[in-house]
């Protein structure tokens, strides 16, 4: 009998794959924080002892869920602008806020208060873009998670950085510095191209390319990006962007919310990868994603929340169940995005947007072991007659019990075990109080 680390048994499990699988009264053993096997749970007695044993037997477990676009520390900003469109909530609230406030402190109580919130909402991975990234990098550290942070650039001063090269040096310090981290890695992250010069962006292409990096940026998030570009440019940003040579399959375009059939098609030629993120769209009226048109024409489309800032949540199962309502409705077509493909677009789909589909992103032998356990024995998820709509049409986030990441585990019975909850909300309400004070 082999001895190994962690033997979670559970009434249903989705890996996650091609064939689209549910097991049912499954064990998965892991090992040296990897899964070392999936088998049913009879075998798995036969063959495997453990320091550890859960039995999970009214939960569904799946891979942990991945927010491919966030700005962690912009969860201090919840609520603090609501109701408004894109620039005026840029220009007007958003922009002087992280003038007044933004600092290592600050985004190291926002980082905690939304890693803390993400990992008890069956979230393991972040793809982040925000200011002070080290100081979110030392809460991942130790919170357990996972995350690719951005080396941010933006054509203007704020408190992170005051030109171009100092963003680029301070960015490529974060990334030196955590290079040989096993759950922290670094994303070039240029704004949008209406905040990032040519020039620039063609450094951060052969950059990207040197270091073999992915590249994510805002792009076609509203129709005023839209007139603005072909006012100072002549063209839509996707025709810049092509012409300068950011298309490939290292960028992760978010939003994408104003596509023509002419944009889709070099989307899906060139590989490009698309993070929607439908709530933040929805409540800045900034468009409409056409994932199934996307989808249609193979581009690979993956979930983000965006900040709480503008959405007001970081919730990947609210999301999740967004993206397959929304896109039917804009498809004209119920069956647009059924269950167990959103379920996809929030695991396997970023990874592969990342270029880690080969470590994270579904449950099968030889990957990290980041998984969720989601208990669907409660009245609101009674009865059971298909477990992956259950997942995303019924489910909440305060249905994920249990979170491990690479086998150690971030969440036990809705506990965080390696955050300080009570302390994060006091942090939280101390910036609460200097944000406020400002305002009035
Ligand atoms: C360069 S750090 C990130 C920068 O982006 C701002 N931001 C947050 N949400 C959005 C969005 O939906 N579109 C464009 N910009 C956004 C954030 O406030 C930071 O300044
Ligand atoms: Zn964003």
């Amino acid at each position: 009998m082999e001895n190994v680390d962690l033997i979670i048994n559970a009434r249903w499990l989705v890996p996650v794959t091609e064939d689209q699988t549910v097991l049912e009264n499954h064990a998965i053993i892991i090992k040296d924080a990897r899964i070392l096997a999936l088998l049913p749970q009879q075998q798995a007695k036969q063959l495997y002892s453990a320091n550890a044993t859960h039995d999970l037997n009214e939960h569904c477990l799946i891979p942990g869920l991945i927010n491919n676009h966030a700005h962690t520390p912009m969860s201090l900003f919840r609520g603090l602008a609501d109701d408004l469109p894109l620039m005026t909530w840029l220009n007007d609230h958003i922009w002087p806020a992280e003038k007044a406030f933004v600092s290592d402190p600050f985004v190291e109580t926002g980082s905690a208060l939304a890693i803390a919130e993400m990992i008890r909402g069956g979230t393991t991975y972040f793809n982040d873009m925000y200011f002070f990234p080290e100081a979110t990098a030392r809460v991942v550290d130790t919170s357990g998670l996972r995350a690719s942070l951005g080396i941010v650039v933006i054509e203007f001063p704020t408190n992170w950085a005051s030109s171009v090269e100092e963003y680029l040096h301070k960015g490529h310090q974060l990334h030196d510095h955590y290079r040989h981290h096993p759950r922290i890695n670094t994303i070039y992250s240029p704004h949008a191209p209406y905040t990032v010069a040519d020039k620039t962006l063609e450094q951060i292409i052969t950059n990207a390319e040197e270091m073999d990096m992915p590249i994510s940026m805002h792009i076609h998030e509203t129709a005023d990006e839209i007139s603005q570009s072909i006012a100072e440019f002549g063209v839509r940003p996707l025709e810049r962007l092509k012409q300068i040579g950011l298309l490939s399959p290292r960028l992760l375009g978010v939003h994408m919310t104003q596509l023509n059939d002419q944009e889709i098609t070099w989307c899906a030629e060139a590989g490009v990868h698309i993070a929607h993120c439908p709530e933040s769209n929805l409540k800045l009226a900034s468009g409409f994603c056409p994932v199934a048109e996307l989808q249609k024409n193979n581009v690979n489309v993956t979930i983000g929340t965006d900040g709480a800032a503008s959405n007001n949540d970081l919730d990947m199962f609210a999301e999740m169940r967004q993206t397959a309502l929304l896109a039917k409705a804009v498809a004209k077509d119920a069956a647009a995005v059924p269950a167990h493909n959103a379920l996809e677009m929030a695991t396997i789909n970023a990874a592969r947007s990342l270029g880690l589909d080969q470590e994270i992103g579904s449950l099968e032998v030889g990957k990290q072991a980041d998984i969720v356990a989601v208990k669907l024995s409660d009245i609101e998820t009674q009865p059971v007659f298909d477990v992956v709509s259950q997942l995303v049409y019924a489910a909440s986030r305060d249905k994920v019990t249990d979170v491990w990441v690479a086998g150690k585990q971030l969440l036990n019975s809705r506990q965080l075990t390696t955050l300080n909850e009570s302390k994060i909300i006091q942090d939280a309400q101390q910036w609460a109080i200097k944000i406020g004070s400002l305002g009035q």
